[in-house]
């Protein structure tokens, strides 16, 4: 498979290493004031800056390239780039967290949430904690996991490095090179369950992206994770 790359940081650097050792071949890597000829690409993978995303996706989807983003801390304007990918009968998926781990993760914290609902004794939190490097905050694998326990619960919103007692208050620590780690307590006076995903390094997120286009590859239409996984 022929691979374009947005964003050719600690991200692409090892997207590139894994998919060429899965027989892919890199044929454009694009950073910033880089052009968007994509030079044959049959399908691009953008971990770039929340700030560069949308240009990114946009720029692929009008170039009829399929495009996988990973990027964080853009999805203010996420509903533009599903009418954009639907008016040009493009390929589009977007995951907070692409690693397998992190989907079955996803599922286990809405089953909690679920058995969780209506016990008051408990009060939900959060803790994210990744490298010094990090520009956004929350982490968008943070807001994925707030937005699935917020189905089943009285919690209004998230709201970060803050307590209010209608929101999932969402605390995000800054440490070295810390690659993602991402903790969810319920506490009661009595006692308190915390369930922990934590990423050892970078390649599940870059292995799952690149499952991701393989799969995407030969599709049109806007998908998740979950479709790719095939999680129920
Ligand atoms: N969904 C997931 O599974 C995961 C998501 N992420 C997310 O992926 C993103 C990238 O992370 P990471 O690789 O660690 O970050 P890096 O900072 O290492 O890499 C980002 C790269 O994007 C480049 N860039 C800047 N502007 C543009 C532009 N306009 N077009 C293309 N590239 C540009 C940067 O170049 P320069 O340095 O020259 O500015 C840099 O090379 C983040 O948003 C992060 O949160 C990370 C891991 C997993
Ligand atoms: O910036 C990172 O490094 C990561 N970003 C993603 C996020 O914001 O959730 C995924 C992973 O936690 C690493």
């Amino acid at each position: 498979m022929k691979i374009a790359l947005l964003g050719y940081g600690r991200m692409g650097k090892t997207i590139e290493k894994l998919a060429q050792e899965r027989g892919h071949e890199i044929v454009k890597t694009i950073d910033a004031n880089d052009d968007y000829d994509f030079n044959g690409a049959e399908v691009a993978i953008d971990f770039s800056v929340p700030t560069a995303a949308v240009a990114n996706i946009s720029a692929c989807l009008n170039a009829n390239v399929p495009v996988v983003s990973g990027t964080t801390g853009w999805l203010d304007h996420y509903d533009e780039m599903v009418a954009l990918c639907k008016k040009n009968n493009g390929g589009f998926i977007y995951a907070s967290n692409f690693s397998v781990g992190v989907n079955i993760f996803f599922e286990l914290n809405k089953q909690l949430a679920k058995m969780m609902q209506g016990l008051k004794d408990y009060n939900v939190s959060m803790t994210e904690v990744h490298h010094i490097h990090k520009l956004d905050a929350p982490s968008g694998t943070a807001i994925t996991l707030a937005e699935g326990i917020l189905e089943h619960s009285d919690k209004t919103d998230w709201v970060l490095d803050a307590e209010e007692n209608d929101k999932i208050s969402i605390k995000a620590e800054r440490e070295g090179e810390v690659p993602g780690t991402h903790i969810i307590n319920y506490g009661s006076q009595v006692d308190e369950i915390t369930i922990e995903h934590r990423a050892h390094n970078r390649n599940g997120f870059a292995l799952g992206a690149i499952i991701a286009a393989e799969w995407l590859k030969d599709k049109t239409g806007v998908y998740s994770m979950k479709d790719v996984l095939n999680l129920s």
